[in-house]
């Protein structure tokens, strides 16, 4: 049996595997028995859905810029420099174990009522909206972010702990993608000016230094022309073991 176990969280993979190894341990009874059930079924898992692409609540503004963002990953560049500013989507889930190769099942075994706060609004366009792109070299992020109607704070405007939602998000996906997995340790905001409800927005994350077990990434928020400043912000991630994080 625990070769079996073996085999199949090396099936479910989650980048450098700690999460498999952990995964065994907090196995137990009727959990144990539907995953080895799962050995039933065909080894490769549906695709998750992705939120990151467009639907129809994405306003003009959003759509120009992710059709902006798309063309540049389309174009093939020649020379190291002209690479790095080439970008990538990165999908985005419900969950972060579905970016786990099998992270669907595993959804399914580890607190399945459980969604990421930013993709638990189920209507299209009321709460978050966004897409994240990456550099090759991943020392750059961008966020397009569609803020919707459930997400007010001051009338009209977006709530504070909203835009550090969404600046928490972004960072920590862009830490995620130097070396997952990471918790947030430190997060400074310097809220410059209110984002208008409904407006969309450009989240623009950077790799300012990495040292050790931290990375430290700093981030702006600005109008879709970059003529105006809504948020400042610093963030300090540092890696974790999967044991860490589920043990809490
Ligand atoms: C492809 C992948 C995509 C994935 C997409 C995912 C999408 C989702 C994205 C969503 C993202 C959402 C993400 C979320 O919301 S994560 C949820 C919010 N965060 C937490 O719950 C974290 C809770 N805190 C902890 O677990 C611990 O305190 C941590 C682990 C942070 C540190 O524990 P500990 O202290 O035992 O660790 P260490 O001794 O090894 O320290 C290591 C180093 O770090 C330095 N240090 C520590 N704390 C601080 C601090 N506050 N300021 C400055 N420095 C600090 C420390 O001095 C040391 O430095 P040095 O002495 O080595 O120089």
């Amino acid at each position: 049996m625990a070769q079996s176990l073996g085999r199949l969280f090396t099936l479910l993979s989650f980048r450098k595997t700690h999460l498999s190894r952990q995964c065994v341990q907090v196995l137990s009874g009727t959990t144990l028995k539907r995953t080895l059930m799962m050995r039933a079924v065909p080894i490769l898992s549906p695709k998750p859905r992705d939120f990151s692409l467009p639907n129809p609540s994405w306003g003009e503004e959003m759509m120009r810029l992710y059709n902006y963002y798309s063309s540049q990953s389309e174009v093939e560049t020649e020379g190291e420099e002209e690479q790095g500013s080439q970008w990538t989507r990165l999908p985005s889930y419900n969950r972060s174990l579905k970016y786990a190769i099998g992270g669907v099942y595993l959804s399914k075994i580890i607190q399945s009522k459980a969604r990421l706060f930013t993709r638990n609004i189920k209507h299209p366009g009321a709460g978050f909206e966004y897409v994240v792109f990456f550099t090759k070299d991943k020392q750059r992020c961008v966020c397009i972010f569609q803020a919707g109607h459930l997400l007010e704070g001051p009338p009209g405007h977006v709530h504070g702990g909203a835009i550090a939602t969404i600046i928490d998000t972004v960072t920590g996906t862009h830490a995620s993608l130097l070396c997952a997995p990471v918790v947030t340790a430190n997060l400074n905001i310097n809220y410059r000016s209110p984002i208008p409800l409904g407006s969309t927005v450009l989240i623009e994350s950077t790799l300012d230094e990495q040292e050790g077990k931290k990375t430290f990434i700093s981030c702006k928020i600005t109008s879709t022309d970059g003529s105006k400043l809504h948020t400042e912000a610093t963030a300090l991630f540092v890696s974790v073991s999967v044991s860490h994080l589920l043990r809490g």
